[in-house]
């Protein structure tokens, strides 16, 4: 990871050649949280060791009866849970900006004895949780913010899942049916959600009801409207492997895009269940060349042009797609991504403040941003502390020069070794 303020991206003529992706966030987020409530030892292998699952790491440890080993150099995390039930701790558990461990870890601090407060940073103070609350009260849960203002620092008195039936809202954000959902089995009756609204980021509840299954929790659902989770089921511990992380895997491919060469992703294909994999599927319509293998994906680049798409599946590679379009031929309008505004920064103001600063027309409302495509100009990025801007906008140094990139050590939130990674591009 770099430690320097600002990096200065080198522009290449075309980046080439295979780039060994790191474990998912989102599966070793749920990986750790599933682990810490499966009783013996869990391995997690090829496991994202983040800032973010360190904190997820961190805040199941704190219930006092997890132990967490993290080898990152091995990515392999040993996940020991003793039998003895979880215990609130005295401290709040800081929690960072890291959004998925926070909600995550609001419904099981339910199942822990006592009174839990979680927070995190600054900005995670204004990330909403009210609607996991407001769901989590209806299942008998002892839960509130303590400011009022449906963002976290949260209290949660526990033991209190009881079971029953909720209604949620989900078009704020996935992650709240997903915490519910990864906890259900340890209420005392059977959990049923009810999504009232159109739940955003689908693919992410794919991912957990999918990883349940793999540690021996069934879901049974009415596609996106209602889940059903019977009391009484365990988790089951054991090996879990960690698929490369789709969303990381973006940046590369836009590389490859951008600056016309090939970069080839061994072991994932597009029948994952991370819905960034169909990113592919963008570049495919905007001109690139595709291979959808089964040990890999691959993308060549040629002339791109631009497209209308609606990425309310792959919210966190928005700002991927946004850079890639400053270089087609034309506009590409994209839609459905009003959560954008309250991730770990305000992402649709962020990348159209940056791409101006490089010489590209943007236009935005509430949930959409327009991209008018053309020569972007070398400019100096600021990246809000938020690790997305940071690596779509260090994607466009590769071909445009004079992009310096400001604050580059936030990309340890999900990817600390993308630097080195980057650097080693040929
Ligand atoms: O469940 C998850 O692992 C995630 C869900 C998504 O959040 P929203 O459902 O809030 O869009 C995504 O943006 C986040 O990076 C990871
Ligand atoms: C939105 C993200 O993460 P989180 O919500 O978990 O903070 C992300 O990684 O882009």
């Amino acid at each position: 990871m770099s430690k320097a303020n600002s990096i200065d991206i080198q522009p290449r003529d075309f980046v080439n050649g295979d780039v060994l992706i790191p474990g998912s966030k989102s599966y070793t987020n749920r990986a750790i949280a599933i682990a810490a409530l499966a009783e013996g030892q869990t391995v997690i292998e090829h496991a994202l060791v983040s800032e973010d699952t360190e904190f997820i790491a961190k805040g199941m440890e704190s219930f006092g009866n997890v132990h967490i080993d993290i080898d990152a150099e091995k990515e392999r995390m040993l996940v020991n849970r003793k039998p003895a039930a979880p215990i609130a701790p005295k401290q709040p558990i800081f929690f960072g900006n890291a959004g998925t461990p926070i909600r995550f870890a609001i419904t099981m601090a339910s199942l822990a004895n006592g009174v839990s407060e979680l927070t995190g940073n600054e900005r995670m103070q204004h990330r909403p949780c009210q609607d996991l609350i407001d769901a989590l009260v209806q299942l008998g849960v002892k839960a509130h913010v303590i400011r009022g203002t449906g963002c976290p620092p949260i209290q949660v008195e526990g033991p209190s899942l009881r079971g029953g039936k909720a209604k949620i809202r989900g078009s704020v954000s996935s992650q709240y049916t997903s915490s519910i959902l990864i906890s259900a089995p340890y209420a005392e009756r059977d959990v049923e959600l009810e999504i009232t609204d159109d739940l955003t980021s689908k693919p992410y509840v794919d991912m957990t009801v999918g990883i349940m299954k793999d540690f021996g929790v069934e879901v049974e659902r009415d596609g996106y409207r209602r889940f059903k989770v019977r009391a009484g089921q365990r988790y089951r511990s054991g090996t879990y492997r960690v698929e490369p992380d789709a969303s990381n895997m973006s940046y590369f491919l836009a590389a490859a895009a951008i600056t016309r060469g090939r970069v080839c992703i061994p072991g994932i294909n597009t029948s994952s269940l991370q819905g960034d994999v169909k990113f592919i599927d963008l570049l495919e319509q905007m001109g690139c060349c595709v291979e959808k293998e089964t040990d890999y994906i691959a993308v060549s680049g040629k002339q791109m042009r631009g497209i209308d798409a609606d990425m309310n599946r792959m919210p966190d590679i928005v700002p991927t797609l946004a850079v890639m379009a400053a270089f087609a031929e034309g506009r590409t309008h994209i839609y459905n991504i009003g959560n954008l505004r309250i991730k770990e920064c305000d992402r649709i103001a962020a990348v159209e403040n940056e791409l101006r600063k490089m010489g590209i027309d943007t236009e935005s409302t509430e949930d959409t941003l327009t991209v008018y495509g053309g020569k972007p100009t070398g400019a100096v990025i600021d990246t809000y502390d938020d690790h997305r801007i940071a690596m779509a906008f260090a994607i466009a140094g590769l071909k445009t020069p004079g992009v310096v990139i400001n604050n580059p050590s936030c990309t340890a939130k999900s990817f600390p070794t993308f630097w080195e990674i980057l650097n080693g591009l040929s």
